[in-house]
C-alpha cells in the first residue's frame, strides 16, 4: 500500500533539500528514501532529505541525510529553510526558535517581511551555530597526486578547509571523494577549497561528505570563516561567497559561538506516494 506524503523543495544559497514535516507525515526508511528522491532523473533531484520533528526538549527538531542515504550531524543551510517551513506555515508564531539536531540544540533567529492583510514571512535567518572544535590547523595531506595544507574545524560535523591561491583550478570533481575518503577521516569529510579574496570575503567551493559539490554549505561557510580567521586570513567577520551565493558569518568573541546569517527560499511542494 502506498501513503502520501507532502513534502516541501527548499534551498539556502542554493543547497537544495527535500523537506518533509514528520508531525504529519512519518518517514519509516529516510536513508532509504534520501536516495530515491535526491536522484536527479528519477527522483526529485536534491542534495538530500530533511526530517521536521518535535522535540521534548526544543520547538522542533531536525534529522538530516545526504543524497547517498548517510546522516549527517548538522547541516547549516537546511536549519535556515527549517526556520522559515515552521513560520511560514504557521507552526509556531515566534521569531525566535530552538533546534535539536544531532549534534545540539541550536537558536534561529528569524527576519521576516510583511505580506497583504496580517501575513509575514522569513526571508533571513540568523543560526547560533555553537563554538567550533578546531583540531589541526595545518595538516599536510596528501591524495592521489595532490599534496595540500588543511585546517580541521568540527562545526558538529567534520570540515577540512584548504586555503589556495587560485580557486578556479581545482578540479573538485577527482580531489572531492579522494579527500572525503581519505583514511585520516574514518567517517569521512566535507571539504573546502578557498581563495581569500580580501580580510573579510573568502571564495569557497565544497564537496560535501554523501552528496558530492553542491552550490553552498552552511556549516561549511562557517568552518571556512573560523578556518581563516585561524590562519590569519580574514577577521571575525567574513561573507563566504560559494556558487549559490553569500552567507554571512560572525565568529564572536567573547561567546566564541559562530552565527551564520542567510536567506532560505521555499521552490516548490507536492505530493509523492511512498
Ligand atoms: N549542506 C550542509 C551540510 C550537510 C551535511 C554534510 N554533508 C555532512 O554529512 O556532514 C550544510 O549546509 O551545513
Amino acid at each position: 500500500m502506498t501513503e502520501p506524503i507532502r513534502f516541501t523543495k527548499m534551498h539556502g544559497a542554493g543547497n537544495d533539500y527535500i523537506y518533509v514535516n514528520t508531525m504529519a507525515f512519518p518517514v519509516r526508511n529516510p536513508e532509504e528514501l534520501a536516495i530515491r528522491l535526491s536522484a536527479p532523473h528519477t527522483g526529485i533531484g536534491s542534495d538530500g532529505l530533511v526530517l521536521i520533528g518535535s522535540s521534548k526538549i526544543a520547538d522542533f527538531s531536525m534529522r538530516i541525510f545526504n543524497a547517498d542515504g548517510s546522516e549527517a550531524m548538522m547541516c547549516g543551510n537546511a536549519s535556515r529553510c527549517i526556520g522559515k517551513y515552521v513560520y511560514d506555515k504557521r507552526l509556531t508564531n515566534k521569531k525566535n526558535i530552538t533546534l535539536e539536531t544531532l549534534s545540539g540544540i541550536k537558536e534561529l533567529q528569524l527576519t521576516t517581511r510583511k505580506l497583504s492583510g496580517s501575513h509575514e514571512e522569513v526571508t533571513e535567518v540568523t543560526v547560533d551555530m555553537g563554538c567550533p572544535v578546531i583540531g589541526e590547523t595545518a595538516l599536510e595531506i596528501e591524495a592521489g597526486d595532490y599534496f595540500y595544507t588543511g585546517t580541521v574545524i568540527s562545526m558538529g560535523n567534520l570540515h577540512l578547509v584548504i586555503f589556495v591561491e587560485d580557486i578556479t583550478n581545482i578540479n573538485l570533481p577527482v580531489i572531492g571523494p579522494l579527500l572525503e575518503c581519505h583514511p585520516l577521516f574514518p567517517n569521512r569529510t566535507n571539504v573546502e577549497f578557498v581563495q581569500a579574496l580580501s580580510t573579510d570575503e573568502v571564495r569557497m567551493k565544497v564537496w560535501e561528505r554523501g552528496s558530492g559539490i553542491t552550490q553552498a554549505c552552511g556549516t561549511g561557510a562557517c568552518a571556512t570563516a573560523v578556518a581563516s580567521a585561524v590562519r590569519g586570513k580574514t577577521g571575525r567577520k567574513t561573507k563566504v561567497v560559494m556558487d549559490g551565493g553569500p552567507l554571512t558569518i560572525h565568529w564572536d568573541e567573547s561567546s566564541g559561538h559562530v552565527y551564520m546569517t542567510g536567506g532560505a527560499v521555499k521552490v516548490f511542494e507536492g505530493e509523492l506516494e511512498i
